[in-house]
């Protein structure tokens, strides 16, 4: 059935799943903060500063006014940098409390927010509660917008404690070349998605100093401990970080020349400085900010997470790299273990 539905954010992730939703027959409109995008995605078809090359729609309307976007949406998807959903969700609310609408919301974004550590479906509930949001659905998994938007196979994961809520979004994203698995663990589908990205730029960092297979697959495989480790802590399954958005995610962004993240740490290991590797990117690099939240966290949950604390100092205390390998190489010796050491 078709939906009407308003994408927040006109990145490389919003305008490919805004794509992904018209293909599917729903009725979509992409809001932007960006007069000139919005211009440039309803005259020129295209988006080229985040998806170069991609012709869209005609049938996608951009537009900068929120009010226009949300009136009689059935749906919500926010798709913007995590450091602005709170913001943008304010603004959400005072259109929604003015037209009197209580939408589904679903969220695509990966990250924590610095200060508050908090994932987004919590900011969101936090701004919009159950008065102006009917249930929240996070969607993650491995997917980059520039795969997707070439149609190449990708299987997310929509998540919500509400099932109900996460078949009907997997109703609306399914298709041929995307197929959704529906999950109740949102705090392990969410702390997934969100630390990835950390350890991603240290597989990209050890890539851009030339280390080989055995240590990224070193890294990825304790990095993804660690995750489990404070996913756990907070009622997370340690099933859900074996799934798409745990492991599979991991795998894509520690690996893939798409990745945002990964490219930042290669950058990094070939002696770009941080602030030149964020300024070239032009595009949200979400790890950095939540390498300081999940250091911050595991400080003060006591929960062992070294090789996040190794990437913390290299980005926030321009530690030198090597010796933070050294240091990660000569702790003490350890048993394997997943969860929380007693
Ligand atoms: N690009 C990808 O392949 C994927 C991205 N994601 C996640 O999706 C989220 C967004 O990522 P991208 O689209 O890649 O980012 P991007 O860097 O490509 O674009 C971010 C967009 O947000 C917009 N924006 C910034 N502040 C805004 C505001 N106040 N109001 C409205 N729009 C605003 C910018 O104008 C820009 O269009 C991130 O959390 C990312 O981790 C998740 C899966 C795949
Ligand atoms: O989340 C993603 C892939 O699943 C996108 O990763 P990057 O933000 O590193 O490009």
């Amino acid at each position: 059935m078709t939906k009407k539905i308003a994408v927040l954010g006109a990145g490389s992730w919003g305008s490919t799943l805004a794509s992904v939703l018209i293909e599917n027959g729903h009725d979509v409109t992409l809001y932007t903060n960006v007069v000139e995008q919005a211009a440039e995605l309803n005259e020129e078809h295209t988006n080229e500063q985040y998806m170069p090359g991609f012709k869209y729609s005609e049938k996608l309307r951009a537009t900068t006014d929120l009010e226009e976007a949300l009136t009689d949406t059935d749906a919500i998807l926010f798709v913007v940098p995590t450091k602005v959903t709170r913001l943008v969700a304010k603004q959400v609310k005072e259109v929604l409390a003015k037209l009197k609408q209580r939408p589904l919301v679903i969220h695509a974004s990966k990250g924590l927010e610095i200060g508050t550590h908090k994932r987004i479906s919590e900011i969101i509930h936090e701004e919009l509660t159950d008065q102006y949001c009917s249930s929240i659905v996070v969607l993650s998994g491995p997917s980059h917008a520039e795969e997707v938007a070439r149609h190449d196979i990708t299987l997310i994961t929509a998540a919500s404690e509400e099932e109900k809520a996460a078949k009907q979004v997997q109703d609306m994203f399914t298709n041929n070349y995307l197929r959704i698995y529906t999950n109740t663990d949102v705090v392990g589908v969410e702390t997934g998605a969100a630390f990835k990205n950390v350890i991603a730029i240290g597989a990209g960092i050890l890539h851009g100093l030339g280390y080989g297979d055995d240590a990224k697959a070193a890294l990825m495989t304790r990095g993804l401990a660690e995750v489990a480790r404070l996913g756990m802590a907070y009622g997370a399954s340690p099933l859900t970080f074996m799934g798409l958005s745990g492991v599979g995610d991991l795998i894509v962004t520690c690996t893939s020349v798409h990745s945002r993240n990964w490219r930042c740490g290669d950058q990094l290991g070939q002696g770009k400085p941080l602030d030149e590797v964020i300024e070239d990117m032009g595009m949200v690099i979400e790890g950095i900010n939540t390498a300081k939240a999940a250091y911050d966290l595991s400080r003060e949950e006591h929960i062992e997470m070294p090789i996040t604390e190794a990437i913390y100092n290299v980005l926030y205390n321009k530690a030198d790299i090597k010796e933070e390998i050294s240091s990660l190489m000569t702790r003490d010796s350890k048993s394997e273990v997943i969860g929380k050491r007693k």
